[in-house]
């Protein structure tokens, strides 16, 4: 039979303060498969994310197929937009949340991870996060910091994390991240250079993979996902009409789930899919193939 086996591999999975979001649902995908996984949360979400963790208020998310719940091999903080924490800001480090977290820097997650199990412990690296404080302005209305923070959080971030966990990943690893389609097509009202951020992380997935793969052997990938409602999409403020839209006008009438993007994300990073690298992979029922919408009222719906 061929099977999805990740026994005896270790995932850094960046993203997670809550089990509403995909890196939720991948790190769950990759448990269920065989792999620990290690998670890295933002430090202002960290606390209330080990609080709900502790009081258990996560269990549902957390049940196994076996029945048995899910644990992470380790929680981190990251903030993705320091390289180093010199990059931080003395008032930042010194701040209600980060003042005790430790090195809370791309580069010093790479030397937890490291100091916590050795030089090469990794074998896949998922980047699910995302940052444009500006979101709800138009491109137009957006400032340049706004802009400049949105690409920094949300695509230069994995540039970084390549440069800093290249060199931890084992021959055959696999890095993913998520995209969304307003890279490639305008979406009114994913605003504030977001746009622009996802489509400098598909550019950057295809010259990571050569620079990657030719340097440390691994493959790099990103998962364009439809819309779904997690804390992130919320903070959007259309993104029920998002998925509402998309249910009605995608191939396959359905809104999406977390799941399907976490199994996905989880072949991609198996073996299975040695093949792959440098791609936009849509999980998103196929919305992305559309040419034209089937609600509008100038439109007759086929078989809707
Ligand atoms: N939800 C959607 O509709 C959708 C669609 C396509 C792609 N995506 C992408 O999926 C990824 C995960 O988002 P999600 O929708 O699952 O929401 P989410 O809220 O579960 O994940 C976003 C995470 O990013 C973290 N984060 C924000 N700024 C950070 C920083 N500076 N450093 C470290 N972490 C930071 C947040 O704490 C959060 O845990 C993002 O890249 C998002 O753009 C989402």
């Amino acid at each position: 039979m061929l099977t999805l086996d990740l026994t005896g591999k270790r995932a850094l999975v960046a993203g997670v303060a809550d089990d509403g979001g995909f890196g939720f649902a991948i790190a769950k995908a990759l448990i269920e498969a065989g792999a620990t996984v290690c998670v890295a949360t933002w430090p202002p979400a960290l606390n209330i994310f080990l609080n709900l963790l502790e009081r258990g208020k996560m269990d549902e998310s957390r049940k196994l197929k076996d029945g048995t719940l899910l644990n992470f091999e380790k929680i981190y903080p990251l903030d993705a937009v320091f390289d180093t924490l010199e990059d931080a800001p003395q008032e930042l480090r010194e701040s209600k949340r980060y003042k005790d977290v430790g090195d809370f820097s791309i580069a010093g997650l790479a030397a937890r991870v490291q100091a916590d199990f050795g030089a090469q412990p990794l074998d896949i690296l998922v980047h699910s996060l995302a940052n444009g404080p500006e979101v709800k302005k138009p491109l137009m209305e957006t400032s340049r910091a706004g802009y400049l923070a949105a690409v920094s959080a949300s695509a230069y971030s994995l540039v970084s994390m390549v440069r800093h966990f290249g060199p931890l990943m084992r021959r055959g690893g696999s890095v993913a991240s998520l995209t969304y389609m307003a890279s490639e097509r305008a979406i009114p009202g994913y605003g504030g250079g977001m746009s622009s951020a996802k489509a400098a992380l598909e550019s950057d997935t295809r010259v990571l993979a050569f620079e990657a793969g030719r340097k440390y052997g691994i493959r790099i990938n990103t998962v364009s996902a439809g819309p779904y409602a997690s804390r992130a999409a919320s903070a959007i403020g259309i993104i029920d009409n998002m998925v509402k839209y998309c249910q009605t006008n995608t191939p396959l009438p359905e809104v999406l789930e977390a799941v399907e993007v976490g199994h996905a994300t989880a072949f991609l990073c198996s073996p299975l899919a040695s093949g792959i690298t440098g791609a936009t992979v849509y999980v998103d029922k196929g919305y992305h193939s559309m040419g034209m919408a089937v609600d509008g009222a100038t439109v007759p719906t086929f078989g809707a």
